[in-house]
């Protein structure tokens, strides 16, 4: 069975729902899938999931949110190279400039590191409900089938 890891950070569990959500759709989709708070993981952990899912809200006009800071910095003592990943998290359209940026400021850095990030960023005003729990839930399914696709047993 294929092994998912998914690490996020949330301050006031928005970025958990969607962390949630996700687990459950990957769950549906036959997948093992294990869930971390990014100060209880370490990036090392990484190397030993097929797909590995990154979540951190934004925070101060448009920085990685403090929980998610120390993960983010120590990924760089760790080859990524060829890791199937994707990247989501929750922000706020009210800061426009900066909606999400943190969801971006990951993907960017995954791909420096070697990842082969293999969906476009998730974002979600707030809370993830109706359309956008919809939103999460595709998310999942379509990261399940690019890791049954790209890492065959
Ligand atoms: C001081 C402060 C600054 C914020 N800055 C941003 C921002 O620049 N961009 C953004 O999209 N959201 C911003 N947010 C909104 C949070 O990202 C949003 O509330 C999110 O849902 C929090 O996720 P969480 O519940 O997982 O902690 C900010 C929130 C606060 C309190």
């Amino acid at each position: 069975m294929k092994k998912i890891l998914i690490i996020y950070a949330s301050m006031t569990g928005n970025t958990e729902v969607m962390a949630e959500i996700l687990e459950q759709s990957l769950l549906e989709e036959g997948l093992e899938v294990t869930v971390k708070e990014a100060l209880r993981a370490k990036p090392k952990e990484m190397l030993k999931y097929d797909g590995i899912l990154l979540g951190a809200y934004t925070y101060e006009g448009g920085e990685i949110g403090d929980e998610f800071m120390l993960f983010y910095e120590e990924m760089d003592q760790i080859d990524l190279t060829g890791k199937l990943m994707a990247v989501f998290g929750s922000g706020d359209t009210f800061y426009q400039d900066t909606y999400c940026v943190a969801v971006d400021i990951i993907i960017e850095k995954l791909i420096e590191l070697g990842a082969n990030v293999v969906l476009e960023g998730l974002k979600v005003d707030l809370i993830p409900e109706g359309e956008d729990e919809e939103r999460c839930l595709k998310f999942g399914k379509d990261f399940a089938e690019k890791v049954k696709e790209l890492m065959p047993s």
